[in-house]
Protein backbone atom coordinates (compact mmCIF):
# COMPACT_ATOMS: atom_id res chain seq x y z
CA UNK A 1 0.00 0.00 0.00
CA UNK A 2 2.32 2.49 -1.32
CA UNK A 3 1.89 6.42 -2.06
CA UNK A 4 -0.02 7.03 1.25
CA UNK A 5 2.09 10.01 2.52
CA UNK A 6 3.00 11.53 -1.10
CA UNK A 7 -1.17 11.71 -1.53
CA UNK A 8 -1.67 13.53 1.51
CA UNK A 9 1.13 16.42 0.21
CA UNK A 10 -0.51 16.21 -3.13
CA UNK A 11 -3.80 16.85 -1.18
CA UNK A 12 -2.37 19.25 0.76
CA UNK A 13 -3.29 17.46 3.78
CA UNK A 14 -1.15 16.19 7.06
CA UNK A 15 0.67 12.99 6.55
CA UNK A 16 -1.81 11.03 9.16
CA UNK A 17 -5.03 11.93 6.58
CA UNK A 18 -3.03 10.20 3.37
CA UNK A 19 -2.64 7.04 6.14
CA UNK A 20 -6.32 7.41 6.75
CA UNK A 21 -7.26 7.81 3.27
CA UNK A 22 -5.19 4.84 2.45
CA UNK A 23 -7.23 2.87 5.08
CA UNK A 24 -10.26 3.89 3.35
CA UNK A 25 -8.92 2.70 0.31
CA UNK A 26 -8.43 -0.80 1.33
CA UNK A 27 -11.75 -0.98 2.58
CA UNK A 28 -12.93 -0.61 -0.89
CA UNK A 29 -10.94 -2.81 -2.71
CA UNK A 30 -11.20 -5.38 -0.52
CA UNK A 31 -15.08 -4.95 -1.14
CA UNK A 32 -14.05 -5.30 -4.70
CA UNK A 33 -12.11 -8.53 -4.52
CA UNK A 34 -14.82 -10.04 -2.01
CA UNK A 35 -17.09 -9.70 -4.67
CA UNK A 36 -15.07 -10.77 -7.15
CA UNK A 37 -14.72 -13.96 -5.25
CA UNK A 38 -10.81 -13.85 -4.21
CA UNK A 39 -10.07 -16.53 -1.98
CA UNK A 40 -6.76 -15.08 -0.05
CA UNK A 41 -5.73 -11.54 -0.20
CA UNK A 42 -2.63 -10.29 1.74
CA UNK A 43 -2.02 -6.40 2.21
CA UNK A 44 1.42 -5.18 3.43
CA UNK A 45 0.33 -2.94 6.01
CA UNK A 46 3.77 -2.22 7.72
CA UNK A 47 7.29 -3.82 7.46
CA UNK A 48 10.01 -4.20 10.03
CA UNK A 49 11.74 -1.66 7.69
CA UNK A 50 8.70 0.77 8.78
CA UNK A 51 9.54 0.69 12.61
CA UNK A 52 12.67 3.42 11.66
CA UNK A 53 10.07 5.94 10.41
CA UNK A 54 10.10 9.24 12.69
CA UNK A 55 8.39 7.93 16.23
CA UNK A 56 5.65 10.13 16.02
CA UNK A 57 4.79 8.27 12.63
CA UNK A 58 5.15 4.95 14.00
CA UNK A 59 2.99 5.77 16.75
CA UNK A 60 0.43 7.46 14.62
CA UNK A 61 0.12 4.08 12.22
CA UNK A 62 0.13 1.79 14.92
CA UNK A 63 -3.26 4.05 16.81
CA UNK A 64 -4.81 3.90 13.56
CA UNK A 65 -4.15 -0.03 12.99
CA UNK A 66 -5.16 -0.24 16.71
CA UNK A 67 -8.49 0.97 15.80
CA UNK A 68 -9.03 -0.36 12.69
CA UNK A 69 -8.29 -3.60 14.27
CA UNK A 70 -10.82 -3.40 16.75
CA UNK A 71 -13.60 -2.10 14.38
CA UNK A 72 -13.57 -5.47 12.85
CA UNK A 73 -14.79 -7.05 15.24
CA UNK A 74 -18.08 -4.98 14.80
CA UNK A 75 -21.08 -6.61 13.83
CA UNK A 76 -21.38 -4.41 10.33
CA UNK A 77 -16.98 -4.78 9.55
CA UNK A 78 -16.33 -6.18 5.86
CA UNK A 79 -15.48 -9.18 7.88
CA UNK A 80 -18.21 -10.40 9.23
CA UNK A 81 -19.97 -9.07 5.82
CA UNK A 82 -18.29 -11.29 3.57
CA UNK A 83 -17.15 -14.10 6.54
CA UNK A 84 -13.46 -13.56 6.20
CA UNK A 85 -10.82 -15.05 8.19
CA UNK A 86 -8.18 -13.06 8.98
CA UNK A 87 -4.47 -13.60 10.19
CA UNK A 88 -1.79 -11.40 10.99
CA UNK A 89 1.56 -12.53 9.49
CA UNK A 90 5.22 -11.42 10.57
CA UNK A 91 7.11 -11.05 13.61
CA UNK A 92 4.13 -9.84 16.06
CA UNK A 93 6.19 -9.55 18.96
CA UNK A 94 7.79 -6.41 17.58
CA UNK A 95 4.22 -4.93 17.70
CA UNK A 96 3.30 -2.98 21.17
CA UNK A 97 0.85 -4.84 23.48
CA UNK A 98 -2.36 -3.03 22.50
CA UNK A 99 -2.17 -3.68 18.71
CA UNK A 100 -0.64 -7.40 19.44
CA UNK A 101 -3.77 -8.10 22.04
CA UNK A 102 -6.28 -6.45 19.30
CA UNK A 103 -4.88 -8.61 16.24
CA UNK A 104 -5.05 -11.91 18.49
CA UNK A 105 -8.72 -11.20 19.29
CA UNK A 106 -9.59 -10.68 15.42
CA UNK A 107 -7.84 -13.89 14.62
CA UNK A 108 -9.72 -15.84 17.24
CA UNK A 109 -13.02 -14.05 16.05
CA UNK A 110 -12.72 -14.87 13.34
CA UNK A 111 -11.41 -18.36 13.22
CA UNK A 112 -14.27 -20.39 11.85
CA UNK A 113 -15.03 -17.40 9.29
CA UNK A 114 -14.36 -19.81 5.91
CA UNK A 115 -15.64 -18.46 2.83
CA UNK A 116 -12.26 -16.03 2.04
CA UNK A 117 -8.86 -14.93 3.71
CA UNK A 118 -7.44 -11.94 4.62
CA UNK A 119 -3.39 -12.03 5.30
CA UNK A 120 -2.56 -8.83 6.97
CA UNK A 121 1.22 -8.38 6.87
CA UNK A 122 2.71 -6.02 10.10
CA UNK A 123 5.92 -6.01 11.50
CA UNK A 124 6.77 -8.28 8.37
CA UNK A 125 9.95 -8.51 5.98
CA UNK A 126 10.47 -11.69 3.80
CA UNK A 127 14.05 -11.68 5.09
CA UNK A 128 12.92 -12.45 8.81
CA UNK A 129 10.16 -14.69 7.51
CA UNK A 130 13.09 -16.78 6.08
CA UNK A 131 15.62 -16.50 9.08
CA UNK A 132 12.41 -17.50 11.12
CA UNK A 133 11.46 -20.03 9.13
CA UNK A 134 15.28 -21.60 9.28
CA UNK A 135 15.77 -20.92 13.13
CA UNK A 136 12.24 -23.00 13.17
CA UNK A 137 13.55 -25.80 11.28
CA UNK A 138 16.87 -26.21 12.86
CA UNK A 139 15.16 -26.40 16.00
CA UNK A 140 12.37 -29.10 14.76
CA UNK A 141 15.76 -31.05 13.18
CA UNK A 142 17.52 -30.58 16.57
CA UNK A 143 14.50 -32.14 18.46
CA UNK A 144 14.17 -35.09 16.07
CA UNK A 145 17.71 -36.46 16.82
CA UNK A 146 17.65 -35.80 20.54
CA UNK A 147 14.33 -37.82 20.41
CA UNK A 148 16.71 -41.12 18.95
CA UNK A 149 17.00 -42.83 22.28
CA UNK A 150 20.71 -43.46 23.63
CA UNK A 151 22.34 -41.03 20.59
CA UNK A 152 25.70 -39.94 21.53
CA UNK A 153 27.26 -36.89 20.16
CA UNK A 154 29.48 -38.29 17.41
CA UNK A 155 26.73 -40.53 16.75
CA UNK A 156 24.45 -37.58 15.89
CA UNK A 157 27.20 -35.68 14.01
CA UNK A 158 27.39 -38.79 11.75
CA UNK A 159 24.07 -38.51 10.94
CA UNK A 160 24.34 -34.84 9.02
CA UNK A 161 23.89 -35.19 5.53
CA UNK A 162 21.99 -39.07 5.95
CA UNK A 163 18.29 -37.33 5.95
CA UNK A 164 17.82 -38.85 3.25
CA UNK A 165 13.62 -39.99 2.55
CA UNK A 166 14.63 -43.02 3.16
CA UNK A 167 16.38 -42.65 6.42
CA UNK A 168 13.58 -40.83 7.45
CA UNK A 169 11.12 -43.64 6.60
CA UNK A 170 13.26 -45.57 9.00
CA UNK A 171 13.88 -43.32 11.55
CA UNK A 172 10.30 -41.91 11.89
CA UNK A 173 11.31 -40.17 15.10
CA UNK A 174 13.28 -37.58 12.73
CA UNK A 175 11.36 -34.94 10.49
CA UNK A 176 12.99 -33.82 7.14
CA UNK A 177 13.93 -30.41 7.51
CA UNK A 178 10.49 -28.51 5.84
CA UNK A 179 11.31 -24.84 5.45
CA UNK A 180 7.89 -23.78 3.60
CA UNK A 181 5.86 -24.89 6.30
CA UNK A 182 7.65 -22.81 8.64
CA UNK A 183 7.07 -19.62 6.51
CA UNK A 184 4.75 -16.89 8.02
CA UNK A 185 3.10 -17.35 4.69
CA UNK A 186 2.51 -21.36 4.65
CA UNK A 187 -1.15 -20.62 5.68
CA UNK A 188 -1.70 -19.54 2.04
CA UNK A 189 -0.96 -20.73 -1.58
CA UNK A 190 1.92 -18.85 -3.41
CA UNK A 191 0.02 -15.44 -4.94
CA UNK A 192 -0.99 -15.22 -8.57
CA UNK A 193 -1.06 -11.46 -8.47
CA UNK A 194 0.53 -8.53 -6.64
CA UNK A 195 -0.47 -5.04 -6.86
CA UNK A 196 1.72 -2.45 -5.98
CA UNK A 197 1.09 1.07 -5.80
CA UNK A 198 2.32 4.79 -6.40
CA UNK A 199 4.52 3.29 -10.05
CA UNK A 200 7.14 1.89 -7.47
CA UNK A 201 8.19 -1.26 -9.25
CA UNK A 202 10.68 -2.79 -6.41
CA UNK A 203 9.54 -5.75 -4.06
CA UNK A 204 10.67 -3.77 -1.20
CA UNK A 205 11.02 -7.36 1.31
CA UNK A 206 7.42 -8.13 0.41
CA UNK A 207 7.00 -12.22 -0.32
CA UNK A 208 10.24 -13.25 -2.10
CA UNK A 209 9.92 -16.69 -1.44
CA UNK A 210 6.29 -17.16 -2.47
CA UNK A 211 6.40 -14.39 -5.54
CA UNK A 212 8.59 -16.52 -7.80
CA UNK A 213 5.83 -17.17 -9.84
CA UNK A 214 3.52 -13.98 -9.28
CA UNK A 215 2.83 -11.79 -12.01
CA UNK A 216 3.68 -8.19 -10.59
CA UNK A 217 1.12 -5.04 -11.23
CA UNK A 218 2.34 -1.76 -10.58
CA UNK A 219 -0.07 1.12 -11.38
CA UNK A 220 0.65 4.48 -11.10
CA UNK A 221 -2.21 5.27 -8.53
CA UNK A 222 -1.04 6.63 -5.01
CA UNK A 223 -2.61 3.99 -3.12
CA UNK A 224 -5.46 6.21 -2.01
CA UNK A 225 -6.18 6.62 -5.51
CA UNK A 226 -6.54 3.48 -6.56
CA UNK A 227 -9.51 1.85 -6.97
CA UNK A 228 -11.84 -0.47 -9.00
CA UNK A 229 -10.46 0.14 -12.48
CA UNK A 230 -6.75 -0.82 -11.12
CA UNK A 231 -7.98 -4.14 -9.54
CA UNK A 232 -9.64 -5.01 -12.65
CA UNK A 233 -6.72 -4.32 -15.11
CA UNK A 234 -4.88 -6.42 -13.20
CA UNK A 235 -7.18 -9.44 -13.03
CA UNK A 236 -7.50 -8.49 -17.02
CA UNK A 237 -3.27 -8.47 -17.22
CA UNK A 238 -3.35 -12.13 -15.09
CA UNK A 239 -5.60 -13.87 -17.42
CA UNK A 240 -4.17 -12.77 -20.64
CA UNK A 241 -0.98 -14.23 -18.81
CA UNK A 242 -2.51 -17.24 -17.20
CA UNK A 243 -2.25 -20.10 -19.82
CA UNK A 244 2.07 -18.82 -20.03
CA UNK A 245 2.07 -18.93 -16.15
CA UNK A 246 0.33 -22.35 -16.29
CA UNK A 247 3.11 -23.87 -18.98
CA UNK A 248 6.05 -22.11 -16.82
CA UNK A 249 4.63 -23.60 -13.62
CA UNK A 250 4.24 -27.14 -15.14
CA UNK A 251 7.79 -27.08 -16.55
CA UNK A 252 9.33 -26.15 -13.18
C1 LIG B 1 -5.81 -2.50 10.21
C2 LIG B 1 -4.98 -2.03 9.09
C3 LIG B 1 -4.65 -3.00 8.04
C4 LIG B 1 -4.57 -0.74 9.07
C5 LIG B 1 -3.76 -0.17 7.99
C6 LIG B 1 -3.18 1.16 8.38
C7 LIG B 1 -2.40 1.70 7.22
C8 LIG B 1 -3.15 2.44 6.19
C9 LIG B 1 -1.08 1.46 7.13
C10 LIG B 1 -0.23 1.89 6.01
C11 LIG B 1 1.11 2.36 6.47
C12 LIG B 1 2.11 2.58 5.39
C13 LIG B 1 3.51 2.41 5.81
C14 LIG B 1 1.75 2.90 4.10
C15 LIG B 1 2.70 3.13 2.97
O1 LIG B 1 2.63 4.46 2.47
P1 LIG B 1 3.88 5.41 2.69
O2 LIG B 1 3.78 6.00 4.06
O3 LIG B 1 5.13 4.63 2.44
O4 LIG B 1 3.69 6.53 1.62
P2 LIG B 1 4.84 7.18 0.70
O5 LIG B 1 5.32 6.07 -0.19
O6 LIG B 1 4.11 8.25 -0.05
O7 LIG B 1 5.90 7.72 1.59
Amino acid sequence: MDGNRRYAKKQKLEEGSGHKAGFLALMSLLKYCYELGVKYTTIYAFSIDNFRRRPEEVQYVMDLMLEKIEGLLKEESIVNQFGVRVSFVGNLKLLNEAVRVAAEKVMIATANNTKTRLLICVAYTSSDEIVNAVQESCREKWHGIKALNGMKNDEIQALDGEMSEEYQEKNPGIKLVDLEKNMYMAIAPDPDILIRSSGETRLSNFLLWQATNTLLCCPRALWPEMGLWNLVWAVLKFQRNYSYMEKKKKQL
